[in-house]
Formats: C-alpha cells, structure tokens, sequence
C-alpha cells in the first residue's frame, strides 16, 4: 500500500508482539546500536497515522504516546507531508545563519502570535528540547548578568550536561555522566498527591518553601532564570497545585528573575490549550517548545520578551541545522491542522473521555489487593494515573511496569513515567478515533484486571 493510502484505523494482531520481523531487527539493532540506546517496546514501525503504528508483521497497534507527546496532529498529517515535500524538493539546508530562508521568519512569527502574551516577543530555533533549554539560559544569563538557575523538584528538562544538571531523576538520565554544570539550584513543587500536609495548603507552602531556598542559601539577585514545566512530564504528569505557578512567576518578576516555563511536553494543543500556561493566565517570560511543534520533524524553540531575546549579542546564538527549512515546513503545517481541526477541542474531548473512565477504574480497583490507582491527573489529552501498593501510597514500580508489558502485548503502546517509576502516562496523538481511544482503555482496564 502506498503512503498516501490513509492506515485503517483498527487494532489488528496477526502474530505476537512483538512480531518475527520486529525479533529480527532488534537483534540487528542489538548488534549495531549501543545498549544506551533503550527500547521501550522493540516493535518495529512501517507505517502510522491517526491513532495507529503499523509494524513490519503487519501488526496495527493503539497509540498512546505518540513518540512521546510528539504527534500530536497524528503521523503523517497531510499538511505536514505536503509542506515538507515541497520544501523538500526546493532546498533542504542553508544555515540560516549564513543565507536565511521565510520558513523560519514565518515559524517564528507564528510562535510570537500563539504563545501566552501580547507584548513584542522573539524566538529562535534550534533542533532539540534539550538546544532549546540550554539556549534559554544563555539568553536569560546574558539579560541578567546573573548565573543562577533554579529548577525545581521531579522536573525534566533534557539530556546535555546542562539540562542533565537541571534534571532531578539520577537514573536513567544522569548517573555516570557528570559532573554537571555549576550554579543549578533545586527547590520544592507543589505536588499535591505527595505533599506531606495534604493537598489543600500545598500551593502556598510549597512556594514559601521554594521562596525561602532562594532567597536564604542563593540569593534572588544572583538568580538568571527559574525554569519550570507547567505540568511535569517525565516527572510524573504532576499538576503543581493551583496558585504554585502564578506564585513563583510573581516573585521571579519582583526580584527581576527570568521565568521560563518549559512547554516542551505541554505546548501544543496537548494539553487542550496552545500551551499549558494559560491554565492559570501565566504569561513566562521566555518559553522552550520542542516536540508537538512540527509533527515529528527535530524543531525547537526559544520564544519570549524581545528586550530579553535581545540581550545576546549578534552570532550568540545559533548552530548549524537551528530551524531547518524542512523542519519549518512541517511546523506551518502542523500548526495549520491544529487550527484547521481545533486541536483544542479535541483534546479536551480526550481528557474528558480518559479522565472519566480511568477514575471509573480507580474506584472499581479501589480495594484491590494487588495494585491500586492512587491519584489519575492530567489536562487534555497529557493523563495519567500514579500507582500505590494497598494501603497507603507506597509507590508500585513493578504493577505499573507489569501493567505497561501487558497492554503492549495486546497491542496498546503506553509509557510510564515518574520519579518513583509508578506513573503511567497517556499521550494519544490529538487526532485519534474515539473509537480507538475507548477500545485502549478496555485493554488498560483488562490489564489492571490482570496484574
Ligand atoms: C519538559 C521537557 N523539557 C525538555 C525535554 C528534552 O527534549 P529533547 O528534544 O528530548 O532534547 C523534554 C523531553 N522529554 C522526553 C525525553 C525522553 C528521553 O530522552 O528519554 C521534556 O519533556
């Protein structure tokens, strides 16, 4: 079947998973790529689209991680593909550095109109989340004169020395790789499933306590930026309590700290707005987008203030592929069905059909004595459900690890995430048949059933 031939959107099992085909090339795979480069699910993709991957044994299976909040207007978008194709039959690299091209002043003017704000704005690409975040802290150092940054408890902000270094979890992302770069500071967030006082007070002590280790042990005049993702991601899908984030903001603005909230995994209509910030009216100073931005094409992005933007002098910024014309293509194009078939509101209708049935689930698993859900949080189509031993809120690592191989042998890809292991997030791309989404949380509420 031809690319262009639209995948039926169906679960479709023809041999185990994973598949004869998929075993032969991840024994290939084992034999060419180091073992640092993990697998969640060794199935081996042929083609995608919707809410589907079909593999190379002719396997269709549900998707609920879209590469990891990725495709959020589903593989393969015809916009995209158009766009890319055209571009890429023209020109697939210039340096925009050295001979410029639209794409990128279109992606950028874009950005400047659809992030939270209305004051004059700039933005650079770069090709990674991780580019994204390190360039943020070079503009906001640059601004400030100062060199503090401060990060915060269980967030996640990518895999370079720095953004390791800015990173709370140790394994798998940090352990053996340092030292990581000095002056990064770690303070408290809102995490109200796991606040030791309970949920209620759990914005205003948390920012107190986050307020306190900056000003007593760092200093707010020596802080460069405080970087923050508006909901955690690999952390654990973890909402800081309402009230966490406009707190922190406003304190960042009377101590003229820049704030940077790291939409790279909430941008995008994922979470059922363009970004995530909006929830509370939080307006951040300079914003990082990567992921959802382009369809699956490596684009990131550093938006925010023009005077701020403006502070690093000319040739600071940069690097060879930042921006891609390709990638940029596929950006006009992945924005474009965003707006064309109101992404918003379709993840919007997501959160509502999976928040509805997962706390279906947690009440009906409620006395289980074998795993239990502890807490099911999340906005839009960016869901999750932590998971607790009976009793208490234990985390269960093994249930949820256990609960994942399940559905993946039933053909749903899941992820899981968290600090402690025990989160099982769900990241369908925006565009799947509610058909699919229901069918996937048949074979997650037999996969409880069955732990
Ligand atoms: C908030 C937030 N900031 C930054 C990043 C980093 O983005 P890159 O494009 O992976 O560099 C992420 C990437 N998250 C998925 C990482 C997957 C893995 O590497 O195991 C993020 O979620």
């Amino acid at each position: 079947m031809s690319a262009a031939t639209p995948l039926p959107q169906e679960r479709r099992l023809v041999t185990a998973i994973p598949g004869p085909k998929s075993q032969e090339l991840q024994a290939r795979k084992l034999g060419a790529v180091p073992a640092g480069v993990g697998t969640t699910l060794p199935v081996y993709v042929s083609r995608a689209g919707g809410g589907v991957l079909e593999d190379v044994d002719g396997n269709s299976l549900i998707d609920f991680g879209s590469g990891i909040a990725v495709t959020n207007v589903g593989n393969s978008a015809a916009a995209v593909v158009a766009r890319a194709t055209e571009q890429l039959a023209a020109f697939t690299h210039t340096c925009f550095m050295v001979t410029p091209y639209e794409g990128y002043v279109a992606v950028a003017e874009q950005l400047n109109e659809l992030t939270p704000g209305d004051h004059d704005k700039r933005t650079a690409l770069f090709n990674s989340g991780a580019e994204a975040v390190e360039n943020a802290v070079k503009i906001a150092r640059a601004y400030t004169k100062r060199t503090a940054v401060v990060v915060f408890d269980h967030g996640y902000h990518g895999r370079t020395n720095l953004t390791m270094g800015l990173t709370a979890k140790n394994m798998p992302y940090k352990q053996g790789f340092g030292p990581f770069a000095p002056e990064i500071y770690r303070v408290p967030v809102a995490y109200p499933y796991r606040w030791l006082t309970g949920a209620e007070n759990c914005a205003a002590e948390a920012a107190a306590q986050a307020i306190e280790v900056i000003t007593k042990q760092i200093g707010a005049e020596n802080v460069a930026a405080v970087i923050i993702e508006p909901i955690q991601g690999e952390g654990g899908f973890i909402e800081p309590a309402k009230g966490f984030l406009p707190a922190i903001a406003e304190f960042a603005k009377a101590n003229g700290i820049v704030f940077v909230a790291d939409e790279i995994q909430t941008g995008f209509c994922r979470t059922g707005q363009w970004f995530a910030c909006e929830d509370e009216g939080v307006v951040p100073d300079l914003i990082t987008t990567a992921k959802g931005i382009a369809g699956g094409l490596p684009l990131a992005a550093v938006t925010g203030r023009a005077e701020i933007m403006d502070a690093a002098h000319s040739g600071g910024l940069g690097g060879t592929y930042g921006g891609n014309p390709v990638a940029c293509a596929a950006a006009l194009g992945a924005i474009e069905t965003m707006r064309s078939e109101d992404l918003n509101g379709k993840a919007q209708r997501i959160g509502e059909v999976m928040l509805g049935r997962l706390r279906a689930m947690q009440e009906k698993f409620a006395d289980s004595d074998r795993v239990r859900i502890g807490e099911v949080r999340g906005r839009g189509a960016m869901i999750a459900v932590e998971l607790v031993k009976p009793g208490g809120k234990e985390p269960d690592p093994a249930a949820t690890a256990a609960i994942a191989k399940a559905c993946h042998a039933e053909g749903l890809v899941v992820l899981t995430a968290g600090t402690y292991g025990n989160v099982l997030r769900f990241l369908p791309p925006l565009v799947i048949p509610e058909h699919l989404l229901a069918e996937g949380l048949d074979i997650l509420e037999s996969a409880f059933a069955g732990v």
